[in-house]
């Protein structure tokens, strides 16, 4: 049963708690949630159409994710919003439209072509461009905003096949990095003011509205280009061979379905294949570098566990049969990084990416507690508040414990998805789990190698209110050459 939360008031329901609280909303949804045993029902302005409840019962999100997955999807409200940047793109599509391009992507992003070409991109990525733009600033630079700029770059490559340039020794400004941002920025607004607020503005080409508009053109552009000249490329071939990112790969697999059933219309038009490649670039361009920024900042924090995972990274190494002078890691060697994933997965916990998702309700339900669900209402569940619940994560909490996740036999516990909802649970799971881990653990690993990671002190260190996880001021660091290593 829901408990009470915070004060709704007539007309404007939870608006004044949330705008004297905007600065530090998710420790206050916490506090709330606390206080109201797990569960507490929130309302926005009358006509607003935002009303719900907000939770982190690991089984009411087991409900809402695998049970009764098709009474909540992501739903109008969420849609609607996010219409104009993703179309019909998977992170934004529901039903067949959202089956198909999660069958075509899971079967591509598991096949060991794609898993191959991935392993290669990042470390190349790693060693001629991140390694070389850290040698190359001898200053304070802020880390978060060097991993958004790989992971931008990666997930490019990954998406599209194509090198996005962030992370050019110089750093420059990247135009369709920049539109993407602005795009998702501008789109989150939308979740922040009332419907008949943003509606006219878009209308009427107004503020964050128009900005939404041009950035999105933007990017829609961008990326229609990319697709054409890929389609003519195939044409003119007949094949894309050389390429294993996943614009070619679906392309190709799209091409094969249709000369074995003749007259059948294409499912991967070339708008859907644009907005099936922009659902990817939103999904995997700023999750794990933020989930990173965290990562080093815990560190610093804990240099014990710092000197744990060092400790693991050189017993790896000692185990190589030959000594190259530059060291890249191997895929089995990232496998063998226990403790890294143990101390990665627990910062995730702590700093989730996605800090609280929502789903909306399509039919009147009732969760397996007996708390009534109306039609129309918004399921919130706040990942973020999930770690700080002692009935849910033990009395340490709070504490950074790699330990937790590793088991008396050393393999890493594999934890229920919806206790541990970091990466989402049930059909809609993150599809670039695997590819994140990779990647986390390659950044990680290369760095905490070669170099100390100086926090520099008197930083504010807070969350930033967006619908991903950002550090409000960034984190700014230097980077101090480990001695046995600065030949590396
Ligand atoms: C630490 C890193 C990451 C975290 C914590 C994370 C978390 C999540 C979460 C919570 C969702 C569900 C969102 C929702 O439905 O509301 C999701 C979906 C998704 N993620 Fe990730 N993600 C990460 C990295 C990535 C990366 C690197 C990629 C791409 C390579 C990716 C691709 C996707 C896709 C395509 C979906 C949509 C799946 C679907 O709707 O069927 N994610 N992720």
């Amino acid at each position: 049963m829901t408990k009470k939360g915070p004060m709704l008031w007539p007309v404007i329901g939870i608006i004044p708690s949330l705008v004297i609280n905007i600065n530090n909303i998710y420790h206050w949804i916490t506090i709330a949630l606390i206080k109201a045993k797990g569960t507490f029902p929130y309302k926005g302005v009358w006509m607003g159409r935002a009303y719900g409840i907000v939770t982190v019962d690991p089984s009411k999100i087991e409900y809402i994710l695998k049970t009764r997955s098709k009474n909540f999807p992501k739903g109008k409200y969420y849609k609607e919003r996010f219409l104009d940047l993703l179309g019909d793109g998977i992170f934004n599509a529901d039903d067949e439209l959202w089956l198909h391009q999660r069958r075509v992507a899971t079967i591509e992003m598991h096949s060991s072509r794609f898993v191959k070409y991935s392993l290669k991109a990042m470390q190349d990525l790693v060693q001629n461009k991140l390694l070389k733009v850290i040698k190359g600033h001898n200053n304070i630079i802020d880390l978060q905003e060097l991993l958004l700029r790989f992971t931008f770059d990666n997930i490019c490559a990954a998406a599209l096949g194509v090198d996005s340039g962030c992370l050019a020794l110089e750093l420059p400004q990247v135009p369709f990095a920049k539109a993407f941002e602005e795009a998702t920025e501008c789109t989150l607004f939308r979740f922040l003011v009332p419907y008949f607020v943003w509606k006219p503005m878009k209308l009427l080409g107004l503020g964050f509205e128009k900005r939404l508009k041009e950035s999105t053109k933007f990017v829609h552009e961008f990326a229609d280009k990319i697709v054409m000249d890929r389609r003519n490329e195939l044409v003119e071939q007949g094949n894309l061979d050389g390429r294993s990112d996943l614009l070619s790969r679906l392309m190709i697999m799209d091409n094969i379905i249709n000369t074995t059933k003749q007259n059948e219309q294409s499912f991967f038009s070339n708008k859907l294949l644009r907005d099936f490649c922009i659902s990817f670039i939103l999904a995997g361009r700023d999750t794990s570098s933020v989930g990173l920024a965290w990562f080093f900042w815990l560190l610093h924090k804990n240099p014990k566990i710092e000197s744990k995972i060092l400790e693991e990274i050189n017993d790896i190494l000692s185990r190589r049969e030959s000594k190259e002078e530059e060291i890249v890691f191997t895929m089995e060697e990232l496998k063998q990084m226990v403790y890294l994933q143990a101390a990665l997965t627990e910062s995730l916990r702590l700093y989730p990416p996605v800090p609280i998702d929502i789903k909306e309700v399509i039919n009147d339900d009732v969760f397996p507690d007996g708390t009534v669900i109306k039609k129309g209402a918004k399921v919130l569940y706040s990942i973020f508040s999930m770690a700080r619940m002692e009935w849910i994560w033990g009395k340490d909490c709070m504490e950074f414990k790699p330990e937790r996740w590793i088991q008396n036999n050393g393999q890493l516990v594999n934890e229920s998805q919806f206790k541990y909802a970091v990466f989402n649970g049930g059909p809609r799971l993150c599809l670039g789990k695997t590819f994140a881990y990779m990647q986390m653990k390659m950044v990680a690993a290369a760095i905490l190698l070669r170099y100390q990671v100086k926090v520099v002190e008197g930083q504010n260190v807070v969350p930033k209110l967006t619908t991903t996880l950002y550090m409000r001021n960034g984190l700014l660091v230097s980077f101090k050459p480990r001695l046995a290593n600065s030949a590396v």
